[in-house]
């Protein structure tokens, strides 16, 4: 197991500047090899600009080693213990699953090595990109000391994502605890799993804890889900009390001690005083950009808690270094975002196009059971915006897939303007993810209602939902006059 002893929450190995260094020059030198630096790496050197890449710690970034991909693991082998439990709904004898933990963990280190080849060292090498292992420190506005050598490059891309930030609450000296950075590497039942934060960190993690045996209870400052539609993230946390989940939101940890043990957490609710005691504690109470070892102010680079001052360009205030990703103050943080940024980046840097980032145009996905999917404008965002909105449900109780699979929670919720521009769509239910794409290609290109009510949707599947929420534009059309008079005289015709 591989929790957390206070106070230090990250490993972040800083190089002692040195005058010393072997000289390299680059096009392009990226800091940081996760998705975004990755993709901004091996993209340039197919262009065939020269390009170095530094990495200070595992090449794959958060995503492979401690983010999407751990946790997509986790979430299926605690899908299909869910699967036993509820078998008898199909007719067939549910089971009490057994949970053996060290198996669960080897599962998910072999998911992350069936994925590492395509962010190894070697493929990079091969692709022609100069890997530098080691922390990447500017000197100057165009120079960066990484490893063994002084790198100057005409651009530089900064891709150094983000670490779990962890409050100072009293007492976190006394206790050991676990964040994302850790988590995946226990290999231990859990017996009651306190986890501090509802984003979608915390709900992903307490969903697949609670579903692989572990008691869990959630505490949230604020509200669950907090940037998501609240009418979908009510049919989400319905969904997880009913699995046994204790959330609680709108509360504050005011201490925290270890007893015999355990972990006993004084907790301020709206009606007092109360303690929370679990066996473990896991910080999901969101996430620091990594810059502090990066000697930005050397570079004339700005930045402030959220991360890197980036223009929608995503240029910094150096005019010849872009940040992406997490890194990046104000943009999403997710792993499609930052490729969608290096993407952005490449078409700046090697085409000099006028591409710019527009956060509500990049899908987001909760991955819990259902799923909370969005992409664009959610209802209250349209309507703080001053749009005038139309609001087209489908449910998924009215969708045969579902009722076929008793997946029926959640809906379709499409927002318009009210001559049917798609501002933005949400999805809760099962596949969210998968669905929300469509969605994407709608508001990305500006499309209207009619092009996905227009569109045959296959039978039956949930993507019909979808079809039936955008038919629901026409819900008035029945009873419009005018169309009822022009359908009586066609009728006297013939
Ligand atoms: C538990 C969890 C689950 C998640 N699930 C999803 C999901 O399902 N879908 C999704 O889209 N997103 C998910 N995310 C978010 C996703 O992991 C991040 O948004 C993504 O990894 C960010 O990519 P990045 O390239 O910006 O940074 P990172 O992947 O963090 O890579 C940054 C790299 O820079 C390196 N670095 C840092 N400082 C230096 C330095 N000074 N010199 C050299 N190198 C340096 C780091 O070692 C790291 O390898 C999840 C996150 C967590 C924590
Ligand atoms: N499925 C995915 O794509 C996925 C999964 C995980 C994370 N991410 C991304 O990573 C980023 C970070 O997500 P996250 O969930 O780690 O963080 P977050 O910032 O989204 O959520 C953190 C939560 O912790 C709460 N909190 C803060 N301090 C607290 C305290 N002292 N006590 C109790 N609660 C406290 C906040 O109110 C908030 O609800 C997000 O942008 C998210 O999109 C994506």
């Amino acid at each position: 197991m591989a929790e957390t002893t206070s106070p230090s929450l990250t490993t972040q190995r800083t190089s002692a500047p040195t005058l010393a260094g072997e000289p390299l020059s680059a096009d392009i030198c990226v800091i940081g090899g996760g998705a975004g630096g990755l993709h901004v790496a091996a993209t340039a050197a197919a262009f065939g600009r020269k390009v170095v890449l530094v990495e200070k710690h595992r090449v794959g970034g958060e995503g492979l080693n401690a983010g999407s991909i751990p946790s997509k693991a986790l979430l299926a082998a605690a899908r299909r213990a869910r699967a036993f439990e509820t078998a008898s709904d199909f007719g067939i004898a549910s089971i009490d699953p057994k949970t053996d933990h060290r198996v669960v963990q080897h599962y998910v280190r072999r998911v992350i090595s069936a994925t590492a080849p395509n962010s190894s060292v070697e493929r990079f090498t091969g692709l022609g990109v100069h890997v530098i292992l080691g922390a990447a420190r500017f000197l100057d506005k165009r120079t960066v000391l990484a490893g063994d050598y002084r790198v100057t490059a005409r651009r530089f891309v900064i891709a150094t994502g983000s670490s779990p930030s962890v409050p100072d609450v009293p007492g976190l000296e006394t206790v050991s605890y676990f964040t994302s950075d850790t988590i995946f590497d226990n290999d231990r039942k859990l017996p009651h799993l306190v986890i501090l934060g509802a984003g979608p960190t915390g709900l992903e993690l307490a969903q697949a804890h609670a579903r692989l045996g572990s008691r869990v209870t959630v505490l949230d400052t604020g509200r669950a889900l907090s940037k998501e539609d609240p009418e979908a993230v009510a049919i989400a946390l319905k969904a997880l009390r009913a699995e046994g989940i204790d959330l609680r939101e709108g509360v504050t940890v005011e201490r925290i001690e270890r007893l015999a043990g355990l972990v006993r957490l004084h907790v301020t609710t709206e009606n007092g005083t109360v303690t929370v005691d679990g066996s473990h504690l896991l910080f999901a109470t969101g996430r620091t950009p990594n810059v502090s070892d990066l000697n930005l102010e050397a570079a004339g680079i700005k930045y402030g808690p959220e991360g890197i001052v980036v223009n929608r360009g995503l240029r910094t205030s150096n005019s010849r270094i872009y940040a992406i990703g997490d890194v990046a103050a104000g943009g999403p943080r997710d792993t499609h975002a930052s490729t969608w940024h290096a993407e952005i980046v490449l078409r700046r840097a090697l085409f000099w196009l006028p591409a710019k980032a527009e956060p509500t145009l990049v899908p987001r996905v909760t991955f819990t059971e259902p799923e909370i999917a969005h992409v664009g404008l959610t209802e209250q965002e349209a309507r703080a915006a001053g749009h005038k909105i139309n609001v087209l449900r489908w449910p998924f109780v009215e969708n045969d897939r579902a009722e076929a699979e008793r997946e029926t929670a959640g809906h379709v919720k499409v927002v318009t303007t009210p001559r049917g521009r798609v501002l933005g769509a949400t999805i809760v239910g099962a596949e969210a993810g998968e669905l929300i794409h469509l969605w994407s290609l709608v508001v990305s290109q500006r499309l209207d209602i009619k092009a996905v009510a227009g569109a045959v949707a296959p039978y039956p599947t949930r993507s019909e939902a979808s079809r039936r929420a955008a038919y629901r534009a026409y819900a008035s059309t029945p009873s419009n006059p005018a169309l009822r008079k022009l359908i009586d005289f066609l009728a006297r015709l013939g």
